[in-house]
């Protein structure tokens, strides 16, 4: 019995890791719960799964992973105030099954360094295929890893025909049902910035090395290419179940976890290029991952701003990764070893100068 904290149970992530513990209660107990503001859901999850743990709120989720006991923790909370829950997790000495990205990318080496091999395993689909990829192969032997983007609701639309787009079209993603911030990084592809720092930071390998390419169907999930010209692709209906199962009891496969594919009627996956002129968050993304330090922290910021601000009507979408673009050309990194207080620091004077941007808007 694999005993499991739950981070952001009332959301996408945490209800679908519901479902897989739900279906396998003699493998999985929940032990532990933690939302945002949801309070009538969140004891409506204890009752069902007899949790006496919960916490609302990232100061009461801190406390909880710091104190109660569990073999894995999945950080399924949005952002990267998911930072401090992930940090606890580490220096805990618990199994990190992470959906939150933002925490990795924002905290860096900081996470990095805290992480004994195999401690942290990723959830984000992409991360997963390639971390099932990898089971068959040594780090060595990788020449490539090949990141696929759904391309999001606006696929082969040009940069023009942008402008005007509403969050509602935004929010339309074409295969993936995912909260509100997810879904719109999907739109601008922001997403697959994030995630190419993502797997840079999870697989050590160069950024010269990671590539993204379109998959409109979302079926392929990643890919590794290795030395030998050979490529392994984790194939499956896009379905977060999957990789949230193989997160919480990692390297075991749950049984039904996930559908597989139907093979008895025709189909097509279709591969293509990103379009960096319409979609410019990938390169923008692997700039600040190669800068280092704190850039990925502000990148991050910056966007989250944004993505608010689109939200509530102040902002374009295209002016998202504008402002994104604007507030990493102009911020002053100091260079020394980051800490928690010196990202904070950077990520408040992020969020300013992407208000400020926004407020001329
Ligand atoms: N959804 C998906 O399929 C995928 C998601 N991810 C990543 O997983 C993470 C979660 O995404 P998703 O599930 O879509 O997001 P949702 O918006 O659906 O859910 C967010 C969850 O976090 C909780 N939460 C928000 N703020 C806080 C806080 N301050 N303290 C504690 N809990 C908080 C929310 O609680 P409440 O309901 O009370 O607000 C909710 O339970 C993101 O980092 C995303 O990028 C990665 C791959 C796929
Ligand atoms: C399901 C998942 O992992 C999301 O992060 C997904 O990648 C979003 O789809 P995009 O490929 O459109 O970004
Ligand atoms: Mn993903």
């Amino acid at each position: 019995m694999r005993s499991v904290i739950i981070l952001g149970s009332t959301g996408s992530i945490g209800t679908q890791a519901l479902d897989v513990i739900r279906a396998n209660p003699r493998r999985f107990d929940v032990v532990g719960l933690a939302v945002g503001s949801n309070r009538a859901e969140l004891e409506r999850q204890a009752d069902e799964f007899g949790v006496e743990h919960t916490a609302v709120g990232i100061d009461e989720a801190v406390q909880l992973v710091r104190s109660v006991d569990a073999d894995v923790v999945l950080n399924g909370i949005t952002g990267s105030v998911g930072l401090g829950p992930t940090i606890a997790t580490l220096e805990r000495g618990m199994t990190l099954a992470l959906a939150n990205k933002e925490s990795l990318i924002v905290g860096g080496d900081l996470v990095t360094r805290l992480a004994a091999p195999g401690q942290i395993v990723p959830v984000d689909s992409e991360h997963s295929a390639i971390a099932q990829a990898l089971r068959s192969g040594t780090h060595d032997e990788v020449r490539r890893l090949v990141l696929t983007a759904s391309g999001g609701p606006f696929r082969g639309r040009r940069r023009e025909e942008l402008a005007d787009v509403t969050p509602a079209e935004a929010l339309a993603h074409p295969t993936w049902d995912m909260g509100l911030v997810v879904t719109t990084n999907s739109a601008t592809l922001v997403n697959k910035g994030l995630e190419v720092i993502e797997a840079h930071l999870l697989f050590s390998v160069d950024y010269d090395r990671i590539e993204v390419v379109v998959h409109p169907q979302s079926i392929v999930h990643s890919m590794v290419e290795f030395v030998d010209g050979s490529t392994i692709a984790q194939a499956s209906p896009p379905d977060m179940r999957l990789p949230i199962s193989l997160g919480l009891d990692w390297p075991n496969r749950v049984a039904a976890a996930g559908k597989p594919l139907d093979w008895t009627s025709a189909q097509q996956w279709g591969f293509e290029p990103l379009d960096e002129s319409a979609f410019p968050a990938v390169k923008l993304a692997k700039q600040v991952g190669r800068a280092g330090g704190e850039y990925p922290a502000v990148f991050n910021a910056a966007n989250e701003q944004a993505v608010a601000a689109f939200h509530a009507g102040r902002i374009g979408f295209t002016e998202i990764v504008d402002t994104v673009k604007a507030v990493v050309d102009t911020h002053e990194s100091p260079s020394g070893v980051l800490t928690v207080d010196s990202l904070a620091e950077a990520e408040r004077t992020a969020r300013r100068a992407a208000d400020l941007r926004i407020a001329r808007a």
